[in-house]
Order: structure tokens, then C-alpha cells, then sequence
């Protein structure tokens, strides 16, 4: 058993226990899968994002979720909104930087983001290396780097931010530049056919930091909650279409026995 496996179900315990309240201002792509995620997992969704009200539905939230997947002016606006309340009732707030290194608007408005001190930043690889190395990268949404080009940026990244970066792909990397990072093994190779799979993971790290104090082991707890439904859902799914569905059930059925299993690999 891994040292990080208690925690982990612990965080699982915790978010079915207090069914967290989640303010996700995330993509038109992400919002069906990732209130399904969280409803999975036990937590309860909102997507609230427009700026006459983001903020004021901040106060009301568990943690807020910002993803700049499909983003406009407006919709930045309520996501700015939303963090600075949260950041100022000292809520987890979690950042997902779409497809960052695509547009000079999308590298703009994440540092405007960063600004606010996300407590957790979770991208896939070339999201990670263009906000650590302020350079252009990614195939649009999807990644081109490895976990390899990024590990040592990942690491340098969370210690200036004071961020927990999370790294997704074939391998999940967690680090806050301090602790002996976590590497995590798993899933099915076909999760990043279903679109949007990577937004309601950040939609399921903020229903973790939101029921949990320590966002380092909230944030692995999520991972692993996904990773470990992706494994098992694989297992019979035919391709994506029933490799999601699949992923919901077992998601929502995810006990301490098959985290352990995952985790403790
Ligand atoms: N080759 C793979 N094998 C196993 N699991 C994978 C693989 N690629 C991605 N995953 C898993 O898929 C989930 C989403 O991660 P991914 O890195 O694909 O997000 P993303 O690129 O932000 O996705 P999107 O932008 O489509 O929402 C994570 O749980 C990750 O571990
Ligand atoms: C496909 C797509 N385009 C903008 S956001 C999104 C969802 C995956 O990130
Ligand atoms: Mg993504």
C-alpha cells in the first residue's frame, strides 16, 4: 500500500460524506460530462458563470472551478469574479488552462488567473510547460509533450505559484515543489477519446479540495478516483461511447477495496 492510500480514501470518504457544492465556470464541451462527474462522485455541481452573478454564487460554493476552454470576455470576467471571492473566504479554487499555449487571448487570461493563486492548477502536459516556460505549445486542446519534458517545470512551477500542479496524461504527476511528488499509473488508454474527460477531472479536484484541507492529497484523491473508474471501466468497455457511460457507473459505485488496489500499485 502506497503512503498516499489512506488519504486518498479518506478524500473519497469525505466527498460523498459532505456532497460539496462546486461552481464550475467551465467550456460548452465540459458541462454535461463534468456535472455528471460530479454527481459520480458524490458531490453537487453548478455551472454559474455569468458575471452578474458568478460572484455572488462564489460565496455559496464549496470551491470554484475556472476552465478557459470556450472562453469570452464575459465569461472571463465572471471566472475573476468568482476566484477573488473564493481566494478572499480562503475556498480552494482550482485552474484549468485549456488549451493555453494555442492563443496570446488564452495566455492573457491565465495570467490574469494566476494572479489570484489557484490552489490547484491541473492541465495536460503541454498546458503545464506553456504556463511554466511562458512559451506557445499544444495541439490546441490536446497535448504534445510528455510527462518527461515537464516533470522538473511541473515541480519549479508549483513552488513559485504555491500551487498544486497536476499533470495528466498516460501518467498523472502531482507536486506542490515541496513533498515527494505522486506519480500515478492506470486508467485506459482510450479516456482521452472521450472529450472533456481532462475538464471533469478539474471539476472533481475541486469537489476533493473542497472536502479536504490538504489540496496536495485532495488533488491525488481525485486522479486516483478517475483513473481507478477509467481502469475498471475499460475492463468491458467496446470503445469511447461505452467507456464513458461504463466510467460514470463505476465511478459512482467506487469503493475504499478498488482506490486501495489502484493507489497502492
Ligand atoms: N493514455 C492514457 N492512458 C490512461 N489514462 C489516460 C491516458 N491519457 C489520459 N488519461 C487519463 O484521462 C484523464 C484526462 O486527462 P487528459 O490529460 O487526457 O486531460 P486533458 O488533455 O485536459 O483532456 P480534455 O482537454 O479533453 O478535457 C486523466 O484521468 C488521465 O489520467
Ligand atoms: C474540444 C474542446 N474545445 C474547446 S474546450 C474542449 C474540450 C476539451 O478540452
Ligand atoms: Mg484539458
Amino acid at each position: 500500500m502506497s503512503h498516499i492510500t489512506p488519504a486518498v480514501i479518506a478524500v473519497h470518504a469525505a466527498v460523498r460524506e459532505q456532497a460539496p457544492l462546486v461552481q464550475c465556470i467551465t467550456n460548452y464541451v465540459s458541462m454535461d460530462l463534468a456535472a455528471n462527474v460530479l454527481n459520480a462522485a458524490g458531490a453537487s455541481p453548478a455551472m454559474v458563470h455569468d458575471p452578474r452573478e458568478a460572484g455572488e454564487f462564489a460565496a455559496l460554493a464549496g470551491a470554484v472551478v475556472a476552465n478557459i476552454g470556450t472562453l469570452s470576455p464575459r465569461w472571463v470576467d465572471g471566472m475573476l469574479d468568482s476566484v477573488e471571492v473564493a481566494r478572499d473566504a480562503n475556498k480552494p479554487w482550482v485552474l484549468d488552462p485549456v488549451a493555453v499555449g494555442a492563443t496570446s487571448y488564452r495566455r492573457e487570461s491565465v495570467d490574469r488567473l494566476l494572479e489570484l493563486d489557484p490552489t490547484v492548477i491541473r492541465g495536460n502536459a503541454s498546458e503545464v510547460l506553456t504556463i511554466a516556460t511562458r512559451t506557445a505549445g499544444g495541439k490546441g486542446v490536446d497535448s504534445d509533450a510528455s510527462l518527461d519534458d515537464v516533470r522538473e517545470h511541473a515541480d519549479a512551477l508549483a513552488k513559485r505559484t504555491g500551487s498544486i500542479v497536476a499533470v495528466t496524461g498516460p501518467e498523472d504527476y502531482v507536486t506542490d515543489g515541496e513533498r515527494e511528488p505522486i506519480a500515478l499509473r492506470g486508467g485506459d488508454p482510450r479516456m482521452p477519446l472521450i472529450t472533456a474527460l481532462g475538464c471533469s477531472l478539474s471539476a472533481l479536484v475541486g469537489a476533493c479540495v473542497a472536502a479536504h484541507d490538504d489540496a496536495f492529497e485532495a488533488t491525488t484523491a481525485a486522479l486516483a478516483m478517475l483513473s481507478a473508474a477509467g481502469e475498471i471501466a475499460g475492463a468491458s468497455a467496446e470503445g469511447p461511447g461505452s467507456l464513458r457511460w461504463r466510467l460514470l457507473d463505476e465511478l459512482a459505485r467506487l469503493d475504499a477495496g478498488g482506490l486501495a488496489q489502484h493507489v497502492g500499485r
